[in-house]
């Protein structure tokens, strides 16, 4: 085998390989010592370079192990051995291009800190994140001007950072000079334990409050922590007084982040608050091709539609059943396909259909909601008992192909108006309700869907 062959079929595997190890591990774990490796197959071992001793040692010593035993699950047969080397000459920070980055893919980072791969133009856009996307593009054109705070709020990994990113590299296009900078909460609240160390308060102070536009992500991670709230209060005043940005993303709605302090969660609603929903088929599947497309892959149409279907949670893991389909179809040097993507998501697809099952639906909601799994069937109408009974034949009929007769039958001999009428309530619920919606949205989650 060539070394550009090695090189290139490590890589392939072992892309399949890190998302399985993504999953196994913590990602600060993920991030320290398996990101930073690359791989070359050769005829019986996945030789794993480190950049560094220190890695290769920890690596050798925590995760080989478990590192072969995924890998002889993704290739079985073949009693393949993981070995780690120090990789010869110091491994510079750009990755092959058949080894995707997690976050976007002409991933850079400058001094803003903006990944400049999230732009509008790889944003897809749907009916999910329409109202989130114009506002953006607005506030893109007129920082500071039309909607201050911008907060966009959603389930994990529904795409807020990137519009976030995406707004501030269009601030910078059309202003070169503008000083913006994206930060995560964590980031802010280290950078703030830092100037109190190293008593520099004023320089940190200064930092923050000379932007014309700061981003700030994840926010939840502020609630309790009550030196930051007061630090970032401040911050939040000297910038919205002087006229600068100020971006928000949060799992939540400011309202609903407990612990966060009342004057920070009416600040956050000063401007404009906007929420991205979970992506409808339609919009995972252009979500698939962009991805596919950026990666420099032709994908057929029908194996987006696949994928989309398949994994109906968030865009990430769209993207990591996507980087899976790749590495399948270039290891196999498999022409890609609905038979190829299915044998490279089989066990992705194998646990879903296990949880999407009727009976695991109703067990799921039941405990979720701390009632009896009989209840389901039960002909109890309390409104502690008929909702979640209502959500779980909502999600029922959402995930599964029962017609609403076989629901009804399954919930305890239930007319299908009533399976019908239960469908209609949690929708409108789940528009005006927000504990409803993330009910849903939870639960949608632990099945997988
Ligand atoms: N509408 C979209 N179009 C294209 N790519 C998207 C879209 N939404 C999300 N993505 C991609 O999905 C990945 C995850 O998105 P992102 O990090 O922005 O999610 P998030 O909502 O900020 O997640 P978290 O809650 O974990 O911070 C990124 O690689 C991003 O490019």
């Amino acid at each position: 085998m060539s070394n550009e062959t090695a090189s290139q079929d490590g890589a392939a595997l072992w892309s399949a390989l890190s998302v399985r190890m993504e999953m196994l591990v913590s990602t600060q774990q993920y991030n320290t010592w398996l990101r930073p490796l690359q791989a070359e197959l050769h005829a019986e071992e996945l030789l794993l370079l480190a950049p560094n001793s220190f890695v290769r040692d920890r690596v050798q010593n925590h995760y080989r192990e478990l590192l072969e035993k995924e890998l002889n699950e993704i290739l079985p047969g073949l009693c393949l051995r993981v070995a780690l080397q120090q990789a010869p000459a110091p491994i510079s920070d750009e990755r092959p291009a058949s080894q995707p980055e997690r976050r976007g893919h002409a991933h850079h980072l400058n001094g803003h800190h903006l990944n400049n791969g999230f732009t509008f133009q790889a944003y897809v856009e749907g009916k999910s994140n329409q109202l989130a996307v114009a506002a953006a593009r607005q506030v893109a054109e007129h920082p500071g001007k039309s909607y201050n705070p911008l907060y966009i709020y959603g389930g994990v990994g529904l795409g807020k950072t990137h519009l976030m990113h995406a707004v501030g590299n269009e601030i910078l296009r059309a202003n070169p000079q503008a000083k913006i900078l994206y930060i995560s909460s964590e980031g802010f609240i280290m950078d703030m334990v830092r100037a109190l160390q190293h008593n520099s308060t004023a320089e940190f102070k200064q930092r923050y409050r000379k932007l014309d536009a700061l981003l700030i992500d994840d926010i939840q991670f502020f609630a309790n922590k009550d030196r930051t709230q007061e630090e970032f209060f401040h911050t939040f005043n000297a910038l919205f007084d002087g006229g600068s940005q100020i971006i928000i993303t949060c799992d939540r709605y400011p309202k609903e982040v407990e612990g966060l302090e009342e004057r920070l969660q009416s600040r956050f609603g000063w401007g404009l608050t906007v929420a991205i929903e979970p992506h409808d088929l339609e919009t995972r599947m252009a979500i698939v091709l962009c991805k596919a497309e950026e990666a420099g892959i032709e994908l057929p149409q029908e194996v987006a539609f696949f994928i989309a279907e398949k994994i109906r949670s968030h865009v990430r893991e769209l993207e990591g059943a996507l980087r899976r389909v790749i590495a399948h179809v270039n290891f196999t040097r498999k022409p890609y396909s609905v038979e190829t993507a299915r044998a490279a998501l089989r066990d992705l697809i194998d646990v879903q259909k296990r949880m999407i099952s009727l009976d695991n639906i109703q067990k799921v909601v039941a405990e979720y909601f701390h009632i009896r799994g009989s209840e389901m069937q039960s002909k109890r109408r309390s409104r502690n008992i008929a909702r979640p009974r209502q959500m779980a034949m909502a999600l029922t009929k959402e995930l599964t192909s029962h017609s609403l007769p076989e629901i009804g039958d399954a919930f305890g001999g239930r007319d299908h108006t009533t399976v019908l009428h239960a469908c209609r309530q949690i929708e409108k619920l789940r528009q005006s309700d927000p504990q409803v919606a993330e009910d849903y949205n939870n639960i949608l989650r632990v099945l997988g869907g």
